[in-house]
């Protein structure tokens, strides 16, 4: 029996402190084991004391008064899930500064401040740990850090929101109209405080930059990750994709050739056979790709209570061990290798189009002189009558082209009288290197 107790001030009882509040309970006997120690949740700081809790805790536990943790001087562990930047970060340094460990699940805080965040830690011998920001449940950090650290990796590709592919996953399989596929995510806890960041994107682009600066050895700033998100995804849009054999998706990419690297987050066509395209619902994947050991994919759940909890633990579970080792603060391998972008000439792929057009003679083969002229060919076109009196629907996917092509084809087309308005503009990722 274990004689050590580690005492956990955990900030924030949502969805996700619930989950770990419950996992800390029902497996504390394997927790002991593992750790050698038991593990007690002595304080746990929310907004509001009258709101019922799914969690029974003991009277006195739970506060909201913040201080009740970083200045209590019993607890060693500062377990943070109520997300936000201000005042977190405030609060997490607070918690370093006065010796406690911190576990955290926030991707907006380590994407824009991790940096800060990790040299404060350092500097107090302190561990910071951030497992469950990236693809929920699944230990991606950990595989970075450890599993690879021989590899060096060249490329990511990932769905690590698990809330924008429930809701493409229902429009495709259900045809579920997007607001009714958020309005679910929202209820099963996936989607974050404010959904327009899931929605817009940008919660991806902070997981992209915390994957891109982990597996690059590279400090890969936010602002440097190149965003789009699927709030004009139409349920055609994913119709015609699937008539042509893909699969939309929020995709992540990171890549890196030659020193110079692309970070991106945007809505993105797969071959049906590939890996990510059968990655649905809540469940994220990330395929890596390391100069040794060739093509590895992890899956997982990437969003919700229980699995989220599971990464926050495990945290908790390697602090600990830390502390018995002695070896808090020193696993931390800072960014070494200078960022060079790839200028959009260097980024290529291929691209689909849905071009809403007019239904006359000889529009198809200007459109295809147009892609021809600037040395692009097309691998599919496929052409659809539409409702609407006189026009039509041209739907076409190019082989490989450049940053600086598309932005060319997307001009001329702009530009040819006979082409109404692109109705959509889609990279296509996979089945082409
Ligand atoms: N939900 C998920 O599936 C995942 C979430 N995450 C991350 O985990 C973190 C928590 O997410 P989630 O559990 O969904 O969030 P919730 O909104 O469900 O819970 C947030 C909790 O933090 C408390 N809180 C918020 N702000 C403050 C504050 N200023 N002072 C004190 N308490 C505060 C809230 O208190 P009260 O209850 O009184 O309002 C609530 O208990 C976020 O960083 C999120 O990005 C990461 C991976 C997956
Ligand atoms: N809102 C996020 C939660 C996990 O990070 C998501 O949907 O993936």
């Amino acid at each position: 029996m274990a004689k050590e107790e580690i005492k956990v001030g955990l900030m924030g009882l949502g969805t996700v402190g619930s989950g770990v509040v419950r996992l800390v309970m029902n497996h504390q006997e394997d927790l002991r084991h593992q750790t050698g120690c038991s593990i007690t949740i002595t304080k746990v700081l929310v907004q509001d004391i009258q709101k019922e809790r799914p969690v029974h805790l003991p009277p006195g536990v739970v506060t909201d008064h913040p201080e009740e943790l970083l200045h209590h001087a019993d607890i060693d562990v500062v377990v943070e899930v109520m997300g936000g930047i201000e005042p977190t970060r405030n609060y997490i340094r607070q918690a370093l500064e006065s010796g406690k460990h911190v576990v955290t699940a926030n991707k907006d805080l380590m994407a824009l401040h991790g940096a800060e965040l990790l040299s404060v830690a350092a500097q107090h011998h302190c561990d910071l740990f951030y497992e469950a920001s990236v693809a929920g449940g699944i230990p991606i950090l950990r595989a970075l850090v450890e599993g690879f650290a021989s590899d060096r990796i060249t490329r990511m590709v990932g769905i690590v929101n698990g809330t924008t592919n429930y809701i493409l996953s229902e429009m495709k399989k259900k045809g579920v109209a997007f607001a009714d596929a958020l309005t679910e995510a929202q209820r099963l806890g996936y989607a974050e405080a404010d959904p327009t960041a899931d929605v817009d994107g940008l919660d991806a682009a902070r997981k992209m930059a915390i994957l891109a600066t982990l597996g690059f050895h590279t400090e890969w700033p936010l602002d440097e990750v190149h965003v789009r998100g699927i709030g004009d995804v139409t349920l055609e849009d994913v119709r015609f994709a699937a008539q042509l054999g893909y699969t939309l998706k929020l995709v992540g990419i990171a890549r890196q050739d030659a020193g110079k690297v692309e970070v991106g987050v945007q809505p993105a066509l797969l071959p049906n056979e590939h890996p990510l395209a059968t990655v649905d619902g809540v469940y994220n994947a990330v395929y890596v790709h390391g100069e040794a050991v060739g093509e590895t994919m992890f899956y997982g759940p990437g969003a919700g209570d229980m699995p989220t909890a599971t990464a926050v633990v495990s945290d908790l579970v390697t602090v600990v061990k830390n502390k018995k080792l002695g070896v808090n603060g020193r696993s931390v391998v800072s960014p070494y290798r200078e960022r060079k972008s790839k200028p959009p000439g260097e980024i290529w792929s291929k691209h689909f189009f849905r071009l809403r057009v007019a239904d006359e003679a000889g529009v198809l083969a200007g459109i295809t002189r147009l892609f021809a002229d600037e040395g692009v060919s097309l691998e599919k076109v496929l052409q659809v009558p539409c409702t609407q009196e006189r026009e039509a629907e041209i739907i076409l996917v190019t082989h490989r082209a450049n940053g600086e092509q598309l932005l060319h084809m997307i001009k001329g087309l702009e530009a040819l009288p006979a082409v109404i308005r692109i109705q959509s503009h889609y990279r296509v990722e996979g089945g082409e290197e």
